[in-house]
């Protein structure tokens, strides 16, 4: 599809893991487009290994170059690491762009900074969040666009084509204006965090508590993609858990240090949160639980002088675990949910709820075959946390006995499971009609004469202390 001067249709920068994953996809959707990387030698050996695709692929090595190549009005994809590098790319493109010539940032942005480069007023902007990594770039993400409605219809057909699908659905749509496409992907990523974390907490359980081999564990999690839990996550870590090392031929989990990196994204989900007081604990303490995981030395040191902690572990029942991951699954996609709900009220979006959970069925990390009851019950019930609808009240109903279980024996036997407990004390907290907050009030009107409202609905009440 190059236009009638030969030029592509779209260009691209960044040619690293994701980069090179969707110029193939457009590519192979039949959308000629011009590529550049910063390091010439990337370009050069990516235009090399096009093979068949080659002939829709323009391999440049200077940013005039790049867009000589693109047809009028120009669209440019960026896919590099967020922040200054995005900042840096728009700084040295935009004197050499027309002022229609639309500029769309498809990597893992800071939504604030989407929606500062989209209201620079220096030329069209969208902020594209992709998911599903380099497999998903390749044949089909989940795509969450953010910017104007007539910037989003220009690569409309093009962001559809290479998206996943889900029976014939494509996993592509635009969230709403600024910001919103990279809020939505941040949080999906802080779900990621969550439903990760987790899944690697009843791994915990399963090693250190039930003694199994990997390989074993493998087999319990593939048992279990076969049921409600079924997920990528809950595949990949039954894949993960019975892979070898090619070196030494023992299981890979073993000769993995247990440190977890991260981005930013999860971190930026959990600091968000607060700022739009929404509770996402389970995010949180995912967050918290890979910033443990670094703590490698002082871990050791504690082992050192208390003993290790996680003790053999009997009395929980494989069915009790998924039992307590369902409940824990659905906890996420609610906390999820409740923040994406929290920025449709603080920043007067009309996120595009039920829709969110259709194109997070395909192509994206979080994919789990719950999405659909979930899509069918955000529509059915706008603005309801998830864990109140008809379907997953049911569900918490049926399993967050199982949930207070593990959470309970992993306790008294010494295995941390933050994400876990977190959501369990959310799901009580959300339960409770009468809580304890009413002695913060106390103790805030005490000391601070803060005031508080009287169950009779008087406010600005005050405590005898308080004279
Ligand atoms: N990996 C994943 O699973 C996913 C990643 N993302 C997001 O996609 C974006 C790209 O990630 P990924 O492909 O994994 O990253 P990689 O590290 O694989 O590639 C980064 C690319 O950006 C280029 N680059 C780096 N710094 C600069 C700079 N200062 N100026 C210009 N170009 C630069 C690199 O060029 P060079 O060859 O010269 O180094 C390379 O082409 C990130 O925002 C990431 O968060 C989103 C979803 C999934
Ligand atoms: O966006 C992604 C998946 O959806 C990226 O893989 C991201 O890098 C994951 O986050 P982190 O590196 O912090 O684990």
């Amino acid at each position: 599809m190059a236009d009638a001067g030969g030029q592509a249709r779209i260009g691209l920068i960044g040619l690293g893991t994701m980069g090179a994953a969707l110029a193939s996809n457009i590519a192979e959707k039949g959308f000629d487009i011009a590529v550049f990387n910063r390091t010439t030698q990337v370009t050069r050996d990516f235009a090399a290994g096009a093979g068949d695709l080659g002939t829709k692929i323009t391999p440049t090595e200077s940013l005039e170059e790049l867009v000589a190549a693109i047809a009028t009005p120009r669209a440019i994809i960026l896919m590099v690491p967020a922040g200054q590098a995005v900042d840096d790319q728009i700084y040295a493109l935009r004197p050499l762009l027309d002022a229609e010539d639309l500029i769309i940032d498809c990597g893992n942005a800071l939504f604030s900074d989407t929606d500062r480069r989209v209201h620079d007023n220096r030329g069209p902007f969208l902020g594209v969040g992709v998911s599903g990594g380099e497999e998903g770039a390749r044949h089909g993400p989940s795509i969450m666009g953010g910017g104007a409605q007539e910037h989003w219809d220009r690569v409309a057909d093009i962001m559809t084509a290479i998206s996943a699908k889900h029976e014939d659905d494509p996993c592509a749509a635009l969230m709403g204006p600024g910001g919103a496409g990279h809020f939505v992907k941040m949080v999906h990523n802080g779900i990621e965090y969550a439903d990760m974390q987790m899944i690697a907490e009843v791994y915990g359980i399963l090693r250190d508590g039930h003694g199994m081999a990997p390989e074993a564990i493998g087999d319990v999690f593939a048992a279990w993609d076969a049921g409600p839990l079924q997920s990528y996550l809950i595949e990949i870590s039954g894949k993960v858990a019975k892979a070898q090392d090619v070196a030494t031929g023992e299981p890979l989990l073993s000769v993995i240090v247990d440190a977890a990196g991260q981005k930013g994204t999860g971190r930026w989900t959990a600091i968000e949160s607060q700022h739009r007081l929404a509770p996402v604990p389970a995010i949180e303490a995912a967050v918290v639980a890979r910033n443990l995981s670094a703590r490698r030395e002082e871990r050791t040191e504690g082992e050192r002088i208390f003993g290790p902690a996680p003790q053999a572990l009997d009395g929980l029942s494989h069915d009790t675990l998924e039992r307590a991951l369902i409940a824990g699954k659905v906890i996420c996609y609610a906390q999820g949910f409740e923040m994406l709900s929290a920025a449709m009220r603080d920043f007067g979006w009309d996120l595009p709820m039920a829709r969110i959970a259709q194109i997070w069925r395909q192509g994206c990390i979080i994919r789990s075959s719950m999405l659909d009851d979930m899509s069918s019950a955000l529509a059915d019930a706008p603005g309801t946390n998830l864990m109140f609808t008809d379907h997953f009240a049911a569900i918490m109903r049926d399993n967050h006995q199982a949930l207070r279980e593990v959470v309970a024996q992993a306790a008294l036997n010494g295995h941390p499971l933050p994400a876990l407990s977190s959501g369990l004390a959310y799901f009580d907290a959300m339960r409770t009609a009468r809580g304890t907050a009413n002695m913060v009030q106390g103790q805030r009107d005490f000391f601070g004469l803060h005031g508080f409202e009287h169950v009779n609905g008087k406010t600005g009440q005050h405590g005898p202390w308080a004279g």
